[in-house]
């Protein structure tokens, strides 16, 4: 037996939906807890299930970590291992962020070396290629990435071929503990990178240039653990996967607690597709009362359109009258959720990087398989759009990134339901379990 979400499609939604901290912040956010040791407290941290396995992964290196109230605490006082097995790093790859501290802070790091991924390669050469510019000796063994740099790692000058993000955050936690001044070149912009340099800044690290493609970091031999909490920022792409429902299912939606200055390029996306959009730094207000406008839509790292919102987008285009074109620029086999949306009915063709959406058809609910994270959003999304009852399967990806989706889609007057019992409606959660708290 699976979890599935049941749908019944063609319901409009109305109301307000709060919008999560960011899974991108905060994984790197914890990763950076091992550069020094003590307490950590953050808020705002989503209950999704890669949290689950980055506080897995730290409890194995020997962390402590607890909740008060809503308040996230971890304790690296009592990291004593290196090592991130293999067991975690295939649950997530972003499990690869420990690499940086654990390397810089202690000279050695084991780390187990991920694999090609359901939406492209994602090889980690840039990782491994900014370490050793740092001063790391790597070894690639039994398929476990060997770090070491006994004597310390030393400031350089980085050039990434590819603004990468995790290997910008990466590099930029290791090189705040390396001997004098690294320079990341054609560093990664994200508004995570922003965000977990500023708590670097906390720590009392020196960093210029953060959002740009400059970065510049002058290390520090210790850091400490920021002295207030750490609220996680606003989950963009959440953000933008809930934006495109009224346009699906007609009605309106209120999504607050967000930052309207990350999604710049999705909602200049969205108000061209027809969608009217009004407003507030923190609450963005969406309906729809005209139809859906074809678009053409590409893929770039940050400020361009998040190729993490390009699953979404493309349900979106099945509504437009007209041809739609998505060109996915940044992973080479991102394009798996469009065989699922062909079987509700959708035409769409792939041709390269490109994928040409023909609109507008109305979608037909069906059993579908989720292959990836966001292609889960956007099954659920066409599930909601689509006529008749869908069941979408492949929720593991899902619980990686959404927090309690059905809870909060059902809030606005949609038709949702998880299957399989209560123990399975938490996902896989290390929070549900009778030997710890809930959060
Ligand atoms: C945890 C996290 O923050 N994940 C996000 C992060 O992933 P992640 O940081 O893994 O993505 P990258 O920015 O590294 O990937 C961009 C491109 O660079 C390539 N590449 C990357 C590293 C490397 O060493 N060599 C290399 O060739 C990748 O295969 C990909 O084609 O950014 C992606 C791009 O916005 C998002 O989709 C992910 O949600
Ligand atoms: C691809 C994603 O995440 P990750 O890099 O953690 O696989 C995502 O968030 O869409």
């Amino acid at each position: 037996m699976r979890a599935f979400f049941e749908i019944e499609g063609g319901f409009p939604v109305s109301g307000e939906i709060k919008i999560s901290g960011a899974k991108n912040a905060v994984l790197p956010a914890l990763a950076a807890t091992l550069l020094s040791p003590g307490v950590y407290r953050f808020t705002n941290a989503p209950r999704v299930s890669d949290l689950c396995t980055m506080l897995e992964l730290l409890s194995h290196l020997g962390a402590k970590w607890w909740e008060e109230g809503q308040t996230l605490l971890v304790d690296t006082s009592g990291v004593t291992e290196f090592e991130a097995p293999y067991d975690l790093v295939r649950l997530m790859r972003a499990s690869v962020l420990v690499l940086g501290p654990l390397v810089a802070r202690f000279g050695k790091a084991r780390v187990a070396l991920p694999g090609g991924c359901p939406i492209g390669k994602r090889p980690v050469d840039l990782h491994l290629r900014g370490l050793e510019r740092l001063g790391a000796r790597i070894e690639i063994s039994h398929g476990y990435i060997l770090a070491f740099a006994e004597k310390g790692l030393s400031g350089t000058e980085i050039v990434l071929d590819i603004p990468s993000v995790t290997a910008t955050e990466n590099l930029m936690m290791a090189a705040a503990l390396a001997k004098g001044r690294t320079e990341i070149r054609n560093a990664a912009r994200e508004p995570e990178v922003v965000f977990l340099g500023e708590m670097l800044l906390e720590m009392g690290a020196r960093i210029e240039g953060l959002g740009t493609e400059r970065i510049v970091i002058y290390g520090r031999d210790d850091l400490s653990p920021p002295p207030s909490e750490v609220r996680i920022i606003p989950d963009r792409i959440e953000t933008g996967t809930y934006l495109v429902l009224p346009g699906l299912t007609g009605g309106e939606l209120v999504l607050s607690d967000t930052d309207v200055s990350f999604l710049e390029a999705p909602l200049e996306k969205l108000r061209e597709a027809g969608l009217e959009i009004e407003t507030e730094s923190h609450r963005i207000f969406v309906r729809v009362s005209r139809r859906i406008c074809p678009l053409k839509v590409v893929t770039a790292p940050y400020p361009g359109f998040p190729t993490d919102l390009q699953a979404q987008i493309m349900v979106l285009m099945t509504r437009a009258k007209g041809v739609s074109l998505i060109t996915e620029n940044l992973f080479e086999n991102r394009f798996q959720h469009v065989f699922e949306l062909r079987r509700m009915g959708a035409e769409i063709e792939v041709d390269g990087r490109t994928a040409v959406v023909k609109g507008p058809v109305r979608l037909q609910g069906a059993e579908v398989e989720a292959s990836d994270l966001r292609a889960s959003a956007c099954l659920v999304l066409a599930a909601l759009a689509a006529e008749g009852v869908s069941r979408v399967y492949g929720l593991e990806h899902l619980d990686r990134g959404y927090e309690r989706m059905a809870e909060k889609l059902s809030s606005v007057g949609a038709r949702i339901r998880r299957g399989r019992d209560e123990a399975e409606e938490l996902g896989r959660s290390c929070w549900s379990g009778a030997s710890r708290k809930a959060f």
